[in-house]
């Protein structure tokens, strides 16, 4: 880390802005277009608090990639700055990257070594790594991952979950004050999910901070405490979980086994935004007193099995700051 200044002995200066050293990543206007002219990040500020599992969060295409690849050093920005763990980057790419454990587009295996052997070359390859000390460590990376049992057996026979495991233990070798995970989950069946998001859990209990992409809306709500939403290579938003769900409306939620009538009256009431499911119908909840809807469908001779508005997840404030539905194909 810098030198903290005297005269403000909690914050680092960032050139401009003022960072709280409790900050791991910050950028300011962070943006690149590539060479053939696509204009994949634009003008991003993002703030990523120490000890915060981090979701990522865009649809396929939103830049999320590309913004990794330029905190991690291995692309330089068109313009705006990236500080990671207090230190600009690209320039401190050398003194940032071994406090960053890092899994982007999956691990570079060896399928005819073994689980462990594959953790001994990464070892090997990193100059500070003691090579005294390199069994107890490749154990408690294996252990830490969950694949004591299965270290011997070849990488190529590992499911896709297990190589996913792997690729975090070779990130976990040395303690790291930064994880960043590119899209963790990607391909893996339910239950690989499920393993990695509790093992990321587990890593984030400790105090390193996690930095996830994902297009999951669901995993970034199960596994986050913050999140920054992106698309088409802007940031939406971004802050705790908690408050940009809160922030969106939730819905209008009316069961019955009416759904035409009740859609039909609550338009002619003045609700909109109505979708008719198999069990109701919802609506965006309108400014004005619920039970007077909910009297009006029942005077028109609705069967209203139920009446109330639901919570609003991350997804409804996906949709009410873009506009669009959360596509999450690909
Ligand atoms: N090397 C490159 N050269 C030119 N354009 C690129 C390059 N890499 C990515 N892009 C484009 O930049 C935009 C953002 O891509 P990026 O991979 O950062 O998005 P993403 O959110 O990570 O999506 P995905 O989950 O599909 O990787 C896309 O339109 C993509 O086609």
């Amino acid at each position: 880390m810098e030198e903290l200044s005297a005269a403000e002995p909690d914050m680092v200066d960032t050139g401009g802005a003022v960072l709280a050293e409790d900050t791991v990543i910050a950028t300011r206007a962070l943006t690149k277009r590539y060479r053939g002219g696509q204009l994949a990040v634009d003008g991003l500020d993002l703030t990523v608090p120490a000890g915060s599992v981090f979701g990522f969060l865009g649809p396929n295409g939103s830049g999320k990639t590309t913004t990794i690849r330029m905190l991690m050093g291995l692309i330089e920005p068109t313009s705006g700055t990236a500080r990671v763990l207090g230190q600009p980057m690209p320039r401190a790419t050398r003194a940032v990257l071994p406090h960053v454990g890092a899994l982007i587009e999956g691990p570079a295996l060896y399928g005819f070594l073994s689980g462990r052997d594959n953790l001994v070359r990464y070892d090997a390859a990193d100059p500070t790594a003691d090579p005294r000390t390199r069994r107890t460590r490749v154990a408690a990376a294996l252990d830490r991952v969950g694949l004591t049992a299965a270290g011997g057996k070849k990488a190529k026979a590992y499911s896709l979950g297990m190589k996913q495991r792997l690729g975090l233990a070779a990130a976990l070798l040395q303690p790291r004050r930064l994880l960043v995970l590119d899209e963790p989950t990607n391909g893996l069946d339910p239950q690989g999910m499920r393993e990695i998001r509790s093992l990321v859990r587990e890593l984030a209990s400790d105090g390193t901070t996690v930095f996830l992409s994902s297009h999951l809306l669901d995993e970034i709500e199960q596994v986050c405490t913050h999140a920054a939403v992106m698309a088409q290579g802007r940031l939406i938003t971004q802050g705790a979980v908690a408050d940009l769900a809160a922030g969106a409306r939730g819905r209008l939620v009316v069961t019955t086994p009416d759904p035409g009538d009740a859609a039909r009256v609550l338009k002619e009431q003045g609700v909109t935004d109505l979708v008719v499911t198999d069990t109701g119908v919802t609506a965006e909840p309108p400014d004005r007193e619920l039970a007077e809807l909910n009297a009006a469908l029942v005077e028109a001779g609705v069967r209203v099995r139920g009446f109330g508005v639901e919570r609003a997840s991350l997804e409804d404030a996906f949709v009410a700051l873009t506009g669009e539905g959360f596509d999450v194909a690909g």
